[in-house]
């Protein structure tokens, strides 16, 4: 619940970044709806690309094929933390963004440079406009999008925490192919030439393997609101 004192605080904007399954979604959405902050998953702009691509049979193992296309779908991102939209040409794929084929061929489309510069660019203006403050998460937050942000989080745990949390909310699927699938998307984002998941230097690492969801939203607010103090 947002307070009166996060009403009349000084803007913030904050990067959270880390591998799949860490809890980047869940905790930045509570951190924003808590602190009365903007929110923007980028993720979900690179999965809106990406079935895109998908839908007008574009061969996502081509980059040049998807470098040609970059620039022709319009996504436009909510910055509701509480309801997070996302359309594709005015379509709600908040859905179908999520799909397995779209999970697999995600980390394909967002290595190509040309739809990195364009989603960066989206994500630069969103951050922007955000007159309250902003919480972005994704991969290159803090590294490439937003290098002055006023924080900067990097979220770890381990393999096996995350497979588990992933199988938990894919109702029970296998945990050894899941825990493949995560490191295997992890291996392709870390390793792609531009702007690839990376710890910012400044960044605070925090391992949320032992720690329950609460007890990180708890941390990361309490890491906010004392960089709002210094403002
Ligand atoms: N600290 C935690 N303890 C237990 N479960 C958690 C924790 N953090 C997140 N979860 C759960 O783990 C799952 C993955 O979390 P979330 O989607 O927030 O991760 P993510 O880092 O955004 O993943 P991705 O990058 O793949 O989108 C969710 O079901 C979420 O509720
Ligand atoms: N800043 C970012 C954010 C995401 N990606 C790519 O999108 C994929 C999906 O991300 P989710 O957080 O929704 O799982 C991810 O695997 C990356 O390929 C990115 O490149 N940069």
């Amino acid at each position: 619940m947002e307070t009166t004192a996060a009403r009349t605080a000084p803007a913030v904007i904050v990067a959270i970044d880390g591998p799949s399954g860490t809890g980047k979604s869940s905790t930045s959405k509570a951190v924003a709806a808590q602190l009365g902050l903007s929110y923007l998953d980028t993720g979900a702009q690179y999965r809106a690309i990406t079935w895109w691509m998908v839908s007008n049979g574009i061969d996502v193992t081509d980059p040049s094929e998807i470098a040609a296309v970059a620039g022709k779908p319009d996504i436009v991102s909510g910055t509701n933390p509480s309801a997070p939209a996302i359309t594709v040409d005015g379509t709600d794929v908040s859905g179908p963004i999520r799909t397995q084929e779209v999970t697999s061929k995600v980390s394909a489309v967002s290595a190509v440079p040309e739809v990195r510069a364009r989603i960066t660019e989206l994500q630069r203006s969103i951050a922007k406009s955000a007159e309250r403050g902003i919480v972005v998460e994704g991969r290159d937050i803090g590294t490439t999008v937003l290098p002055d942000a006023d924080l900067k989080i990097f979220l770890t745990a381990s393999p096996e925490a995350r497979a588990a949390r992933r199988s938990g909310e894919l109702k029970g699927a296998d945990l050894h192919t899941t825990r493949e699938a995560l490191l295997k998307r992890d291996a392709a984002d870390s390793s792609r030439k531009t702007s690839p998941l990376a710890k910012a230097d400044d960044a605070v690492e925090v391992d949320t393997s032992d720690l329950t969801l609460q007890q990180v939203i708890e941390c990361v607010v309490t890491l906010v609101e004392e960089k709002r103090a210094t403002k």
